[in-house]
């Protein structure tokens, strides 16, 4: 069994990695902290895992977390860049879910996320885990930076354009909507039921820290500069993400072999779903679940490729894709403990 820790086992993303670890047939989970919950049994705290952890928070100690094979950050950004270099150098493997190790030019991560960076020779080592795309980095790295949310629906869906060079790059645009669940569990005002029901709005639209994440992701699919407008909205539902992404096409005579190309590149794809053309992805077919489902749509005769594509937020865009760069750095069936259907309704 791989022994696993958590760091971070109160948030959202915390309890999500313990749900779906709880069935995993080849990992333990053998610790988890929380500083503010230390001494609160798992299952006194979440009271869905009754009967499936028989573990307590504790506070975070390198000591006890170099005991584990491979430890998972799910705390706020500057945590992981911080304790990271000392069990990566004692033989741990690690998943960041964090940013700490996501952007590769340190100058752009220090502008976007207000602090220096600490740990330039791990960020330089660190492999960005998106598995579609990364897979043979994954299984050798020491360090995983999972990637944020919005990033993973967004470039997932522009993926095979970008690869294959068939549209104009100067000016894609994701319009990307997210659950309330996306901003952890920490109490403020703006996330309150009071503030987020019955509502809908965009925010960071002049400019959100997922841009640059997206951007370096983009350009290296295209192998060149991507210019991209990324504008997230919050929506008043807990999970989801749906992202509608618009890009022109070289030659709009390509769009009779687009959803070929597309149902190619993801054939393989444990995680990725390409519905039929014209069809609607909805979060709701997602929640719970570890997939990326996408779709293509044109209006009329326009040399605009729009694509949607929605994903679980804390699952394919966060504690599910850290399973899964788990299983495949572990060399276990990548579908390991990742093979349940979303909850519908
Ligand atoms: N929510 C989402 O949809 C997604 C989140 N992420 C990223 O995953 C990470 C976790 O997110 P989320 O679960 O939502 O966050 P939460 O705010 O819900 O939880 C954060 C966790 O980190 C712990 N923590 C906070 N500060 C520290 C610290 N200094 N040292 C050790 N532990 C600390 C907290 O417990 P305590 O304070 O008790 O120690 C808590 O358990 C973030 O970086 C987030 O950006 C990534 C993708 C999606
Ligand atoms: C609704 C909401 O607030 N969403 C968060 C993004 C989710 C997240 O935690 O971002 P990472 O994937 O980078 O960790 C935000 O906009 O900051």
């Amino acid at each position: 069994m791989i022994k696993a820790g958590i760091v971070g086992g109160t948030g959202y993303t915390g309890v999500e990695l313990l749900r779906i670890l709880a069935t995993h047939p080849d990992v333990e989970v053998s610790c988890i902290t929380s500083r503010s919950e230390a001494g609160m049994a798992v299952a006194d705290m979440y009271t869905n895992l009754r009967g499936y952890y028989d573990l307590s928070f504790t506070e975070p100690d390198v000591e006890v977390l170099a005991g584990c094979d491979l430890v998972f950050f799910a705390t706020p950004h500057g945590v992981a860049m911080r304790m990271a270099p000392e069990l990566l150098a004692r033989g741990v493997r690690i998943v960041d879910l964090s940013a700490d190790f996501r952007i590769r030019d340190l100058d752009v991560w220090a502008r976007w996320y207000g602090m220096p960076h600490e740990t330039a020779e791990w960020a330089a080592k660190a492999v960005y885990g998106l598995p579609e795309v990364a897979r043979e980095a994954i299984r050798q790295a020491e360090l995983v930076a999972n990637p944020g949310c919005y990033p993973t629906a967004v470039q997932l869906g522009f993926l095979p354009l970008l690869e294959n060079r068939l549209v104009r790059t100067g000016h894609l645009v994701a319009d990307a909507k997210s659950g309330a669940s996306g901003a952890g569990r920490q109490g403020k005002v703006g996330m309150l039921h009071g503030e987020v029901g019955e509502s809908f709005k965009a925010y960071g639209a002049s400019g959100h820290r997922h841009l640059p994440e997206i951007r370096q992701g983009l350009e290296q699919m295209a192998a060149g500069r991507v210019g991209v407008s990324f504008v997230p909205h919050l929506v008043p539902m807990i999970r989801g993400i749906e992202a509608t992404l618009y890009a022109e096409l070289n030659d709009p005579a390509d769009f009779d072999r687009l959803q070929a190309l597309y149902e190619e590149r993801y054939r393989d794809e444990p995680f990725v779903d390409v519905m039929p053309f014209g069809s609607h992805p909805e979060t709701r077919s997602v929640r719970g679940e570890n997939s990326c489902r996408m779709a293509l749509h044109r209006q009329e005769d326009s040399p605009v490729v729009i694509v949607t594509s929605v994903i679980d937020n804390l699952v394919k865009g966060a504690a599910g894709q850290a399973v899964q760069n788990m299983n495949i750095m572990f060399g276990l069936d990548e579908r390991a403990g990742l093979r349940v259907p979303a909850l519908l309704p």
